[in-house]
């Protein structure tokens, strides 16, 4: 059984909806809890409002993600807002030699999809001109680790050094852009390393340096990083109010990344459009954001499957996966429901790529604790597919496996391991892709945060705040400080 969109999107949940798993009782029994969640998303996308949905301070807040695919004037991404994106990705082009994307969690996850979807491993081996004068493109500030920013400061300093002095034709200075991207503005992962960097580039000779700020536009109640930018005069971009940071993607957040490395905005804010039309579809069997969720819900709480394994089938999506895990554990990883009652609710997300993971993962998917869900996502048409070749036909087994596309043996591969996880009652779905491109990306990853919201109504927490991740910080500024008073490292 399957769920299939005009634009050729595919749900198919066989192995989720059977006899050995969820029933179509099951489903049945949840309906009247799926009318109320799903009017409570047709009030969200009308209002904002989301039922005791409270912002960090304590007060209500509006959620506005399911406003971002739609390019209206006076919405949060409008043809202005749009146009300017555009012009900063094209302002960037033949000019900037470097872009450091600076962000952790919602600032830095949904970035890092749309590089690798859009750029792949090779791209800053590439010549300016192989990048169509788009920069290379490095990410920071997601750890705070001195190794790995001492490393790009190193390539940094030895890329400026060949323009500056290696390039007898024209010889100039490295043009490097930091794109420091964080929606409180003050994010000791991200800053630390915005220091480190800035601070390093600053020194070289042979390094011109210019600072973009994404962060709460808000200057009644700046940011550090928003007053950071009023005072040294940086371009600066919003991550709007209502919007969380894993739902940031569809906003200036994820698009100014997307503008300079030339990626299709307008079709990937399409598809979700396209996706958002799909989910406001009151009949189950047609929404798969609202089907998504009461298999997901159901499986976890009538079938102890509570742990989901995000498993697309491709090396550049392994991206997609990491960015689902904060948009599901920071979502609904709750202890409390929205009445105040101890609930503990939550599904915990585990990142695996396929076929590489059927290497490592498989073993305890197909036998260990009867408590995942697998949920595949599969690519049907991959660009230049490369056949196989019969390379050695003297070598049996070798020759057996020739003959067909890499594309096609990676399905086989998808196919077999559901099979196998099926007939061993272990859960697990299909979301498949026509191609990878923009607009489907769009459509998947809206339809997932879309999903995300209906679970939130379907387990009563609030899916919009994150108030556990305060803990640890809380204790880690005294215990800094503490440090720093000792005069240690
Ligand atoms: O964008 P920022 O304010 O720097 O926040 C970055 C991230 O850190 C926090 O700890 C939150 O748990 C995340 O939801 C957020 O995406």
């Amino acid at each position: 059984m399957s769920l299939k969109l005009k634009s050729g999107f595919v749900f198919d949940y066989d192995n989720l909806l059977n006899e050995k798993c969820v029933s179509k009782d099951d489903v049945t029994a949840l309906l009247p809890r799926l009318k109320k969640a799903h009017k409570a998303m047709d009030v969200m996308r009308k209002t904002g409002v989301i039922r005791g949905h409270l912002s960090k301070d304590g007060t209500p807040e509006k959620v506005l993600f399911s406003q971002l695919p739609y390019i209206e004037k006076g919405n949060l991404n409008s043809p202005e807002s749009i146009a300017r994106i555009k012009k900063f990705g094209e302002s960037v082009r033949n000019r900037v030699d470097a872009v450091i994307s600076l962000g952790i969690g919602g600032s830095f996850l949904g970035n890092k999809v749309l590089f690798d979807v859009q750029c792949g491993s090779f791209w800053n081996l590439k010549t300016r001109e192989e990048r169509k004068g788009y920069p290379k493109v490095f990410f920071s500030g997601n750890n705070i680790d001195p190794r790995s920013t001492q490393d790009l400061l190193n390539y940094i300093d030895d890329a400026a050094d060949m323009a500056m002095h290696h390039d007898k034709k024209n010889p100039r200075k490295y043009k490097v852009m930091l794109i420091c991207i964080s929606k409180s503005g003050g994010t000791l992962d991200t800053m630390s390393n915005f220091m480190v960097i800035y601070n390093k580039l600053l020194k070289n000779k042979n390094v011109e340096v210019e600072v973009v700020a994404v962060t709460d536009p808000n200057e009644e109640k700046p940011t550090l990083l928003k007053k950071m930018a009023i005072e040294n005069k940086w371009e600066s971009f919003a991550v709007p109010d209502g919007v969380g940071g894993r739902f940031t993607i569809f906003c200036e957040v994820g698009l100014v990344v997307a503008a300079v490395i030339g990626f299709d905005i307008e079709a990937f804010l399409e598809g979700a459009r396209q996706m958002d039309i799909a989910c406001q579809n009151d009949d189950i069997w047609q929404n798969p954001a609202m089907l998504n969720a009461a298999l997901k819900f159901i499986a976890a709480e009538k079938y102890g499957r509570d742990e989901e394994v995000m498993m697309p089938y491709g090396d550049y999506l392994e991206s997609v996966s990491m960015w689902y895990i904060q948009l599901l554990a920071e979502s609904l990883g709750k202890q409390f429901n929205k009445e105040g009652k101890e609930v503990c609710y939550g599904r915990t997300p585990i990142v695996a790529i396929g076929t590489r993971d059927m290497h490592s993962q498989t073993q305890q998917h197909q036998e260990g604790k009867l408590n995942k869900i697998v949920q595949f996502i599969r690519i049907e048409n991959w660009k230049n597919d490369l056949t196989i070749p019969n390379a050695f036909p003297e070598v049996k087994k070798l020759a057996e496996i020739s003959g067909v596309t890499m594309g096609q043996a990676l399905e086989v591969a998808r196919q077999s391991n559901a099979d196998a996880l099926i007939s061993n009652k272990r859960f697990n779905a299909l979301f498949s892709l026509p191609e990878l491109n923009a607009y489907h990306l769009g459509e998947l990853l809206y339809m997932l945060a879309m999903s995300i919201a209906y679970e939130g109504e379907l387990a009563d927490v609030d899916a919009f705040n994150q108030p556990g991740v305060e803990a640890y910080k809380r204790i880690m500024g005294p215990k800094l400080q503490q440090v720093k008073a000792q005069g240690k490292k």
